[in-house]
């Protein structure tokens, strides 16, 4: 187990009119590189949760979150790293999603999700998202 406190992500599930969710796919150099992703990032000092989601979801996908309700938090220990990903599904925003900075990026219908390679902390997401409670 790593022994540094574990690092806040806020993640953000984004769903078009279709239901089709936005994933774009880690940098290679990044940890947990090449792989699927949610938007999101780092909960910086003095932020509170629901600020970073806001500010990583403008940075990343160029919207401006209206509304979002809580739907998971993940502990997930990588070995090197540990994080809390704080899940929230995207209820309204506006403005048109883009990726913001070169990654690849994708639609892709809920029961497709498992076709991609997400981070392990993810299956517990994709899960959800595939049987909600
Ligand atoms: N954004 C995001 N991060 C995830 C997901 N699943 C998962 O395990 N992570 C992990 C990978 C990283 O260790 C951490 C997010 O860190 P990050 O490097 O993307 O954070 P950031 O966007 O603030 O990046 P930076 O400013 O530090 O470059 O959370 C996910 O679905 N989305
Ligand atoms: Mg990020």
């Amino acid at each position: 187990m790593a022994n540094s406190d574990p690092i806040h992500v806020a993640v953000g599930v984004i769903e078009n009119t279709d239901g089709d969710v936005f994933i774009s796919k880690r940098h290679k150099d990044l940890h947990q590189g090449d792989k699927w992703e949610f938007p999101g990032g780092k909960v910086e000092v003095g932020e509170t949760v629901y600020d970073a989601l806001v500010r990583e979801l403008r940075e990343e996908c160029n919207i401006s979150v209206q509304t979002a309700s809580p739907l998971t938090v993940i502990n997930h220990d990588y070995q090197d790293k540990r994080v809390v990903l704080d899940v929230w599904r995207i209820t309204s925003f506006t403005g048109e999603v883009r990726q913001t900075d070169g990654q690849d990026w994708l639609w892709v219908p809920v029961y497709a999700l498992g076709a991609y390679q997400f981070p392990e902390a993810n299956v517990a997401i994709i899960d959800l998202l595939e049987n909600p409670l």
